[in-house]
Order: structure tokens, then C-alpha cells, then sequence
């Protein structure tokens, strides 16, 4: 793991942090082993009202759908039809989606690898707590990297992380090119961008691959049903 510090502003009424070591002008230098889950003095705190009981309510199984591909590969369209589909047969789910959540969250991620990695590593935990609350939580990013998206998956009990992979061709999603990305990457005005002079790591064994028919993209409706189908056969539409 990473180790880094993080910089803790103590306002004149602010109460001290412990842990920290404070360098007397008004902010506390924290280790990250002292804020880490796996460090020492940090127990976990049990509810009464678990997963099981959120589910019974909702009537489904918290799960993580993750949507990994190219940019222009559809998976922000997959994600919304999805979760529309979803969303009409009663079922609670949320998308995390990596564009919105690099306006938020991840804003002070940039695309190196590390960063891509940071950026994966937070949607996973997140939708790993949006699962736990009973959610049906689609993450769509590009996730290039095996390691991070496998990292995602060992965070979450065996079943719950359900991969889908939009298996479109690089030269299709150059030619849709719908924010003009790949036309900037292709001249050098974007560095790294994934697919031209960044990799793209596809799946070796995910749960679900879409993909075109010959040369015809399935609507979006469609590969939202193949989803919901293998949802469907897992029991997780029910409780
Ligand atoms: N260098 C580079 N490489 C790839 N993509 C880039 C880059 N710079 C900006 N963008 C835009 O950012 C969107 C990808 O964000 P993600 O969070 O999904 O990326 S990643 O998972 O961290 O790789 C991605 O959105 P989608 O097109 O929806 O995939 C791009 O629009
Ligand atoms: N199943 C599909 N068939 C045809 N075009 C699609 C399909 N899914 C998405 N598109 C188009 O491809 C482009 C990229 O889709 P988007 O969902 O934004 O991809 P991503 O989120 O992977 O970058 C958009 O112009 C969208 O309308």
C-alpha cells in the first residue's frame, strides 16, 4: 500500500487529532498507517440492521455491475439504459459513472497510472458500500488495468462483482468519437490516452461480453437485457 501523508487544517476552536504530530503552526502531519482500516486501534463497529435486512426491504441483492471499455465503447449508455430497465421494474440501483465522478470525488485524479489506479480503487469502495446498502450499483470507467479491476472484485464477496465488457472494436470507437478525444490524442494534443498511447487491458474471463453482431452494434436496450438476464439468473432481482 501507498504510503502518503495527508495535511489536517486545526482551526482555533478545532479539537486536536490524535494520531498526528503537530508541527505548531496549525496543521497535523497524519501517516496514512494511522488512518488506514488495517492499522492498529480501529475496530469495526457492527449494526444490528445488516446487508441481509436492507435487502428484504428492497427485494434484491446488493451487487456491483462494472462496466470496463474504450472511451466511445458505450458503456455510460449501456449503464443508463440499465439502470432505466432496472429502475421500471422497481429496483434501486446507482451509477457510478467514471466521467461524473471525476467532476467530484476523484477531481484530483489525473489520467497517469497511478491516478487511474487511485480513480478505480474509489469507485470500487464506493460502489462496494452502495452494494452493502442493497443497491444495484452500475460503475462504468474505462478501469484499463486488470490489477485495479480485479482489486475491485477481491473487495466484495464472492458473485457480487458482475464484469461486463463492451468488447467494441478500437476502430469503432475512434470512428463515433462523440468529445473529438481520439482526433486530439491521434494528433498529440492528449498524451496517454487509452488505446492510442495508453493500454487497454480487455477482460480474460468477465461474467458478461458485449459485443457487435458482425458489423451491427446491438441497441443499448438490448445489451441492458442480456445484464438483467444474467441478473436475473443469479437471483439477484429477488431478496
Ligand atoms: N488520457 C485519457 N485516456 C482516456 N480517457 C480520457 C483521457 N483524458 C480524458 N479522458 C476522458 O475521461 C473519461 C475516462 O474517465 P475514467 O475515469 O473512466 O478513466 S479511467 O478508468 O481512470 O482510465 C473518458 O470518458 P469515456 O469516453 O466516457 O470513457 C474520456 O472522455
Ligand atoms: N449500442 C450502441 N449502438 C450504437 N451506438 C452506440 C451504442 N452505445 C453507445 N453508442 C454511441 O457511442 C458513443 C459513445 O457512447 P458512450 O456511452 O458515451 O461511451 P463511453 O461511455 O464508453 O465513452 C455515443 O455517441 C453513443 O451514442
Amino acid at each position: 500500500m501507498p504510503s502518503y501523508t495527508v495535511d489536517v487544517e486545526v482551526k482555533s476552536n478545532g479539537r486536536a487529532v490524535t494520531n498526528g504530530s503537530d508541527d505548531s503552526n496549525g496543521s497535523i502531519r497524519l501517516e496514512k498507517s494511522t488512518i488506514g482500516c488495517g492499522s492498529a486501534n480501529i475496530v469495526w463497529h457492527k449494526c444490528s440492521v445488516e446487508k441481509i435486512d436492507r435487502q428484504e426491504l428492497l427485494q434484491q441483492k446488493g451487487c456491483v455491475i462494472w462496466i470496463t471499455g474504450l472511451s466511445g465503447s458505450g458503456k455510460s449508455t449501456v449503464a443508463c439504459a440499465l439502470t432505466k430497465a432496472l429502475h421500471a421494474r422497481g429496483k434501486l440501483t446507482y451509477v457510478l459513472d467514471g466521467d461524473n465522478v471525476r467532476h467530484g470525488l476523484n477531481l484530483d485524479l489525473t489520467f497517469k497510472a497511478e491516478d487511474r489506479a487511485e480513480n478505480i480503487r474509489r469507485i470500487g469502495e464506493v460502489a462496494k458500500l452502495f452494494a452493502d446498502a442493497g443497491l444495484i450499483c452500475i460503475a462504468s470507467a474505462i478501469s484499463p488495468y486488470r490489477k485495479d479491476r480485479d482489486a475491485c472484485r477481491s473487495m466484495l464477496p464472492d458473485g457480487d462483482f458482475i464484469e461486463v465488457f463492451m468488447d467494441i472494436p478500437l476502430c469503432v470507437c475512434e470512428a463515433r468519437d462523440p468529445k473529438g478525444l481520439y482526433k486530439l490524442a491521434r494528433v498529440g494534443k492528449i498524451k496517454g490516452f487509452t488505446g492510442i498511447d495508453d493500454p487497454y487491458e480487455a477482460p480474460l474471463n468477465s461474467e458478461i461480453v458485449l459485443q457487435q453482431e458482425g458489423e451491427v452494434c446491438p441497441p443499448p436496450e438490448a445489451m441492458a437485457e442480456k445484464v438483467i438476464s444474467y441478473l436475473e439468473a443469479k437471483g439477484y432481482l429477488q431478496a
